[in-house]
């Protein structure tokens, strides 16, 4: 025990560790890794501290707001352990700077990312550089680590990621049934309709009002309309006139709740509307302009009624007239921005009062919308203690005590962490094998472009690709090309597959490959003429990767197409994770297993009798820390 002892703190003594990101898992992590004794931490971070970070990121104080992460963290700890390297980048990961040569200097890489693109980034870089990668993910009370080791372990993209879930149109703009599908009609819909951009393709069921309004300019404020006649003209259209319309069709209503329609005179008769618009009140310049703090509500946990919703919503749509009208056109709802969270929220509750949806506060509409499971500071310090065992084993090279630990939110037989043996890696994965992909695609009629932007950069998640047909290069991405190169390969974009210099046809092997990321896949093209348009909304299919799961509540689908949740992480979901399910029941099923499981765990970190797993007794009163035997 004590020669393995000395044995790991000389590996931790020695390592030079990459830690990317400097958030909820990142701070817990440094702090860990430099009482852990580690020396020589390089930390990646691109983002400045915000006011919404310090509940959970204690490496930062007020004073910090607006300052980059990675330098903050990086002095916080060095006040404490004034005698360790730690070097700071305020900077994206994926920065050419970042190269395979970089990540090579590294023992071991640690990610505490929020993102499925920059995790993906570093799963490439690290596969290539051959620097095994530390990955995790929180969400609330669960969480998880995983270890990947180049040619032992599955790599962060053996397996499908989970990606938002999406909601049919239809259940959006005419027939919502639960709270969320009005959020996203409030967000993607209404919200976007408004204050974002005007040219976007945009379903929500806009009908010519009363006034004559042609379709597409209901929406758009005339010059001799003051802004509260025009609030209330929205208003009307949206949760009245819109409402009444969708009524008139009997089919849609036969089985299900006819919805009412709501008209500003019903739900504020008290008062005339006019006054309720003005916004005097708000005279603080410098603060952000806010409908709630106008208005006089406090606790963004209280659920309005329909009057205080509607009286948000022309309260938040006048103040975006009067205090960012410059920004309206550009607008992008923004779970940060409070204006927008309070018009949402409001519009939200307006349509679920109309079709007997419960309503629901701002603050939990704005996790709704946000797709915000709130962060739970433990979960990141159990995650990062989690990420420095597995750092510790794997600088030992003791890969059979690899782990994958994933932490329940309830005990499941008596467990609240879970170790997993990690897999193998998968022959089928395009990243970490050579499989060929295939792509199912009309060569006549679909443009290079096209397959670079939906599949390359969107699937495949290739940063700066290059495409060759056999040996002819037909497109390269990046800075440093010549003037003449690159206004050929602009002119391939736009040519159709089959019209290419080497024309690509049934039975021709592409060539995708990013140099930053030392990536290089094929893909076998099969010409195919029809698609359907319901199933496979981008006119071609790709095969043999793992594409991602729909998983938690969001957007209406294509909005927002970057991937995972916007959280701290997005642990997998171990129920729809192929093969994990099984591995998971041998682990629960055989006493056996699990108990060698763990214990091989446990021997790495137990030379100072510490408990390194905690069983919670069915008896909470005599709950207390168990070694697991
Ligand atoms: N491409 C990237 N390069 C460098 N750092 C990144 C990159 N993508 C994300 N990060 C960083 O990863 C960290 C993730 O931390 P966390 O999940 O706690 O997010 P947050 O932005 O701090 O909090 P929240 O999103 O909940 O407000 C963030 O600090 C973020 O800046
Ligand atoms: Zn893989």
């Amino acid at each position: 025990m004590a020669s393995s002892a000395a044995a790991s703190e000389e590996a931790v003594k020695a390592a030079k560790v990459l830690m990317v990101g400097a958030g909820g898992i990142g701070c817990e992590l440094l702090k860990t890794l430099a009482l852990s004794g580690f020396c020589d931490i390089h930390i990646i971070d691109l983002d400045t501290i915000e006011v919404s970070n310090l509940n959970r990121q204690f490496l930062f104080r007020k004073c910090h707001v607006g300052q980059s992460k990675a330098h903050v963290a990086r002095d916080a700890v060095l006040k404490f352990r004034p005698n360790i390297n730690i070097t700071s980048y305020h900077a994206n990961v994926k920065d050419a700077q970042f190269n395979v040569e970089f990540f090579k200097q590294f023992n071991v890489v640690l990610n505490g990312l929020d993102n499925l693109d920059a995790r993906r980034h570093v799963n490439r870089l690290c596969l290539a550089a051959e620097v095994p990668l530390v990955e995790s993910g929180t969400t609330g009370f669960l969480g998880q680590v995983t270890v990947h080791v180049k040619g032992k372990t599955e790599c962060y993209e053996c397996q499908p990621k989970p990606v938002p879930k999406s909601y049919p149109v239809c259940t959006i703009t005419s027939t919502p049934s639960k709270f969320v599908h009005c959020i996203v009609w409030a967000k993607d819909l209404l919200f976007a309709k408004l204050f974002g951009d005007k040219n976007q393709d945009n379903d929500l069921n806009v009908h010519s009002s009363e006034s004559g309004a042609s379709k597409s300019n209901v929406f758009e404020r005339s010059k001799d309309e003051d802004l509260d006649q025009y609030a209330r003209r929205i208003y009307d259209h949206v949760f009245g006139y819109n409402i009444e319309l969708a009524l008139e069709n009997e089919e849609t209503w036969k089985n299900r709740r006819r919805p009412n329609p709501v008209y500003i005179r019903d739900a504020l008769p008290e008062e005339d509307s006019r006054q309720n618009g003005s916004s005097h009140d708000c005279s603080n310049e410098q603060e952000e302009p806010s409908a709630m703090v106008s208005l006089g509500f406090r606790n963004p946990q209280e659920i309005w009624n329909l009057a205080d919703n509607s009286r948000v919503l022309l309260k938040a749509l006048r103040l975006f007239f009067e205090k960012r009208e410059k920004e309206i056109g550009n607008l992008i709802f923004d779970k940060d921005d409070q204006l927008a969270v309070e018009f949402v929220t409001a519009a939200a509750n307006i349509r679920a009062s109309s079709f007997g949806i419960p309503l629901h506060s701002l603050f939990e509409a704005k996790g709704v919308a946000g797709n915000i499971v709130h962060a739970v500071a433990t979960t990141n310090a159990i995650i990062a203690g989690l990420i420095v065992i597995e750092a510790i084993k794997v600088l030992q090279g003791d890969y059979k005590k690899y782990r994958m630990t994933y932490c329940l939110e309830h005990p499941s037989r008596k467990m609240l962490l879970m170790p997993v043996e990690p897999f193998e890696p998968n022959k089928s994965c395009y990243v970490c094998s050579e499989t060929p992909l295939l792509l199912d695609v009309n060569t006549k009629t679909t443009k290079l472009r096209e397959v670079i932007d939906k599949i390359i950069k969107s699937k495949l998640g290739m940063n700066l690709p290059l495409v060759m047909i056999g040996h002819t290069l037909v497109f390269e991405d990046g800075d440093g090309l010549e003037e003449d190169e690159a206004a050929n390969y602009a002119l391939n974009l736009e040519k159709v597959l089959a019209e290419l210099p080497a024309p690509v046809i049934n039975g021709t092997k592409l060539t995708v490959e990013d140099f930053q990321q030392e990536l290089s896949c094929s893909i076998n093209i099969k010409h195919r003429e029809e698609f359907d348009e319901e199933k496979e909304p981008d006119g071609m299919v790709l095969s043999g990767w793992s594409a991602p799961v729909e998983k938690q509540v969001t957007s209406n689908g294509g909005a927002s197409s970057s991937g995972a949740p916007d959280t701290d992480g997005n642990p997998e979901d171990i129920s729809t994770k192929p093969g994990m399910k099984r591995k998971l029941d041998e682990v629960l099923d055989s006493k056996e297993k699990f108990d060698a499981s763990s214990t091989s765990s446990a021997q790495v970190v137990d030379d100072d009798d510490d408990d390194d797993m905690v069983m919670l007794d069915e008896d909470p009163k005599l709950a207390k820390k168990k070694r697991l035997q």
